[in-house]
Formats: C-alpha cells, sequence, structure tokens
C-alpha cells in the first residue's frame, strides 16, 4: 500500500475536531445519500452545511448528483449527519477515503449508519422505482483484497478480523419494514441483497447473467466499504437501495443504462425515501444528546 493511500489516527481526529470546532451538533445518527438522493439532508432542522472543500482532508466529489456538502441538524428531534454526495473507488480514491467519513462519524460520537444508494435490479420480481431494504452484500472487490480494511488495523478502530455476519442491524430492518407498512409504500419495497462491483462501467450481459446466479438482487458501485468500516468500528448499519433501472440480462435487449436515468429515478422517488428515513431515525432508539443546549 502506497503511503498517500494511508489515513493516520491523527488525520481523523484533526477532521473531527474541526466539525466541533464549527458546529454545536453532535449526531448520533450518520446518513450517506446516494447518486439523485442528496433531499434526504434537506429535512434537516437548524441545519449548518460545509462544502467538502472547506472540511480538511475530505477528498473532492466529482459525480453529478453528488452536491459535496456535509450537513448537520435535527431529524425528528435526533440530532443527524447527512453527507449529501459520497465518494466512489472509481472517481480514483483509494478506499481509506472514500470510507474516510464514516470513521470521523465515529469520533463525533455517530452510533447509526444509515446507508442509501441507487442500483440496478437483476431479480425478475423487482420494478425500477422500487425501494430495497438491504439484507445482506455481496462486495465483489473484497474477494481481491480490495478493502478499505486492508492494510495495517487501528485497534482503536476495531479488530483485524471483523465477523461480517451481521453487518445490516436486523432491528432496524423490522422497523424499516413496519414503517413501510404503516407509509402505505409495501408493495413497492422489496428486501434483497446487493452486490457491489467496481464500476465506472456498467455490467456486460454476461457479468449480469452471472450476478443473477449469483443470488444478486440489486447492483451498484458504492456503499460495502463504508458498511465495512461502520461494522468495524462498532456501529449499527441500515441500507437501502433505490431501484432505478433493470440490468439488461439479454442480448436482444437493446435497452442501455445511463446515469442521467439512474438521476432521474432517484429525484422521482427521493420524497418517499426521505420519509422512510425520517421516520426511522424518529422511531430509533438513539441514546441522543441534545446539541442545542
Ligand atoms: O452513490 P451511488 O452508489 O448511489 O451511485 C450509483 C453508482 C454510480 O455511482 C452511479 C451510476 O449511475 O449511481
Ligand atoms: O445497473 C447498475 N449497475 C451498477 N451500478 C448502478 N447504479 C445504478 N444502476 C446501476
Amino acid at each position: 500500500m502506497h503511503k498517500k493511500d494511508m489515513v493516520s489516527y491523527g488525520d481523523y481526529q484533526r477532521t473531527a475536531e474541526w466539525i466541533l470546532s464549527h458546529t454545536k451538533h453532535q449526531p448520533k445518527v450518520a446518513i450517506i445519500c446516494g447518486s439523485g438522493l442528496g433531499l434526504l439532508a434537506d429535512g434537516l432542522q437548524n441545519p449548518d452545511s460545509f462544502p467538502y472543500s472547506d472540511i480538511p482532508g475530505f477528498p473532492e466529489s466529482t459525480v453529478p448528483g453528488h452536491a459535496g456538502r456535509l450537513v448537520f441538524g435535527e431529524l425528528k428531534g435526533k440530532t443527524c449527519v447527512c453527507m449529501q454526495g459520497r465518494f466512489h473507488m472509481y472517481e480514483g480514491h483509494p478506499l481509506c477515503k472514500v470510507t474516510f467519513p464514516v470513521r470521523v462519524f465515529k469520533l463525533l460520537g455517530v452510533e447509526t449508519l444509515i446507508v442509501t444508494n441507487a442500483a440496478g435490479s437483476l431479480a425478475d420480481s423487482y420494478n425500477t422505482g422500487d425501494i430495497m431494504i438491504i439484507r445482506d452484500h455481496i462486495n465483489i472487490p473484497g474477494f481481491s483484497s480490495i478493502s478499505p480494511l486492508c492494510g495495517p488495523n487501528d485497534e482503536r478502530f476495531g479488530p483485524r478480523f471483523p465477523a461480517m455476519s451481521s453487518a445490516y442491524d436486523k432491528d432496524l430492518y423490522r422497523l424499516a419494514l413496519e414503517i413501510c407498512k404503516s407509509l402505505g409504500i409495501s408493495h413497492f419495497v422489496r428486501e434483497g441483497v446487493y452486490c457491489m462491483v467496481g464500476g465506472p462501467n456498467f455490467e456486460t450481459i454476461a457479468e449480469a447473467r452471472l450476478l443473477h446466479k449469483l443470488g444478486v438482487d440489486a447492483v451498484g458501485m458504492s456503499t460495502a466499504p463504508e458498511v465495512l468500516v461502520a461494522n468495524h468500528c462498532g456501529m449499527r448499519v441500515f441500507g437501502l437501495s433505490l431501484i432505478t433501472n433493470r440490468v439488461v440480462k439479454d442480448y436482444e435487449d437493446k435497452e442501455a443504462v445511463n446515469h442521467e436515468g439512474v438521476l432521474g429515478v432517484s429525484n422521482m422517488r427521493s420524497q418517499t425515501l426521505q420519509m422512510l428515513v425520517t421516520e426511522l431515525v424518529g422511531l430509533m432508539d438513539v441514546n441522543n444528546n441534545n446539541s442545542s443546549e
């Protein structure tokens, strides 16, 4: 691993200290917004917002649909921090930079991470616009040791060999399903397995068929690294995929996915996602500090 691709404990601390000196909010919940899902941050009350370019140690966000802002505020009385835009491996960021904010959040006192993403569906029963609650993931880059947990392990964050058999919190998962029922949206809510690929290209037909055979329900280019790092440092995790397109599995099929289409579907459904996340944060058990005191 190159030195430039390493981040020290002091680097995370410096960023956390900078944040604490710029906002009174002390978040317990962090939310990462996927492509076109930045609206999730717009519901925060008493917001403090910082462009990533102002925050020491934060990389730059280069993907359309990822505004590149960190927003602090309250959702249903609970203090949250929201990443309006995430970092992807395909942008050229090393995975320690992709996941840098997660460890900074840990140092700020965050206990729960909510991840969202845009994804293509492999499951035959899924429709564009469905919301998939992530039950588990397959991390394809991780199969070849491309993982944010590779390299020297810092025990201050977590163990060398973390278990990942409960990567997504079952209580939050069940709570979200109940909320979907009460919101009357269960007919387009699914439960499934997300698979991370490196991107930035979308899948070939052969790759799509392989993922389908593997039991993947939805595929995307993010999320797994953040979930690994959050679990490693003891956070509980909840994840949502918005199904923005069907992944083509047939050589005769002329449909071709593109990022603009992905953003179009995200924008169409972002209000529903915002409702679901807001209710979830409101009902989840959080040992919250009141930042306005
Ligand atoms: O950040 P997410 O995973 O939501 O972004 C997805 C994957 C690619 O970055 C992009 C493709 O349209 O959307
Ligand atoms: O079909 C897809 N494949 C990979 N990533 C994606 N992100 C949105 N849709 C897709």
